[in-house]
């Protein structure tokens, strides 16, 4: 399942939530979708699964409309959890599962296998509201991946859990895309977009300031930080031509600089200088890169 966004746009009033948003998602890739609160990230989510229609521009899958695609394709996570708190776990997977066009039997047999995967083959029979947040987002996404679907949309996936259920969750999404399934998430940790995805996309108040491959914009992004540790006193790079900004540590001075060839000029400079202890360039993190395109820390 390929999926095209087209300058895309979408307004509610006079507010541009999504703003000539093109984006491209190749059949069983995981795609990471960063941005602040308020970026336009679960808007672009619902056009893609056709809960929105966008004021301009045209999304489909594989050429098909969202909204033209059966309902077993799609399997969405949205960000607030929509599970029914007086009902049993499993009577409410059977529902969800029938809407998806599943048996009784097969929507059975798909949340016990899930509900064993997530060591909680226990709360079978509890009742949503009887379980803790973080089971209860167990539930929310196995509700979203019963039906096996071929497209799945995780709006903040690992949100409030603790690390031990991130990574068991984790571990699902990479097996599901493993075995196929096309993945889109958004997250507010950089490091699970940073691990988990090849390509990804940073919003910044409804427009796509950051696309692509993730190697690629770490490439092209020029700057890089140097750690040096040396026996003697480096207060002279401070004016170093092409050195943004210089951090003494206790142990080690940190060092941006404007781009690679300037470590390369540092370090032809230091080996006269006296013995050097440490010397290494820093990739730029998608942390940095955020700051610098969106203006501000992740919130
Ligand atoms: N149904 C709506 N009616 C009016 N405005 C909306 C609607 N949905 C979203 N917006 C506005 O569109 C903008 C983008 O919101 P959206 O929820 O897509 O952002 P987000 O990136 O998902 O944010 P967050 O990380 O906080 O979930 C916000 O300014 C929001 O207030």
């Amino acid at each position: 399942m390929v999926l095209r966004m087209e300058n895309v746009t979408k307004r509610f009033g006079a507010k541009t939530a999504v703003d000539h948003l093109s984006l491209h998602i190749d059949s069983g890739e995981m795609f990471g979708m960063l941005g602040a609160n308020g970026a336009g990230k679960t808007t672009t989510f619902r056009m893609m699964i056709g809960l929105f229609e966008p004021n301009d521009g045209e999304v489909s899958w594989n050429g098909i409309a969202p909204q033209s695609l059966e309902a077993r394709t799609i399997g969405y996570l949205p960000e607030e959890r929509g599970l029914y708190p007086k009902l049993k776990v499993m009577e409410q997977m059977i529902y969800l599962g029938r809407l998806r066009g599943l048996s009784k039997q097969e929507a059975v047999a798909e949340v016990d296998a899930w509900l064993e995967r997530f060591h909680i083959p226990h709360y079978r029979k509890a009742k949503v509201e009887n379980l803790s947040k973080g089971n209860q987002q167990k539930i929310q996404f196995i509700a979203a991946v019963l039906h096996r679907p071929q497209l799945l949309i995780l709006d903040e996936p690992f949100s409030g859990l603790d690390p031990i259920n991130v990574d068991l969750l984790k571990k699902a999404v990479v097996n599901l895309k493993n075995d196929g399934t096309t993945i889109v998430f958004s997250s507010h940790d950089m490091k699970h977009v940073e691990s988990l995805c090849e390509n990804l996309c940073i919003m910044n108040e409804g427009k796509p300031v950051v696309h692509g491959k993730l190697s690629d914009i770490k490439r092209t992004y020029e700057k890089r930080k140097l750690h040096i540790r040396a026996d003697f006193s480096l207060s002279f790079l401070e004016n170093f031509d092409g050195v943004l900004q210089m951090t003494n540590g206790a142990e080690e001075t940190t060092l941006e600089l404007r781009d690679e060839t300037v470590a390369e000029a540092i370090f032809g400079q230091l080996r006269d200088l006296g013995y050097v202890r440490h010397f290494s360039v820093e990739e730029p993190t998608l942390h940095d890169i955020f700051i610098e395109k969106v203006g501000q820390p992740y919130a």
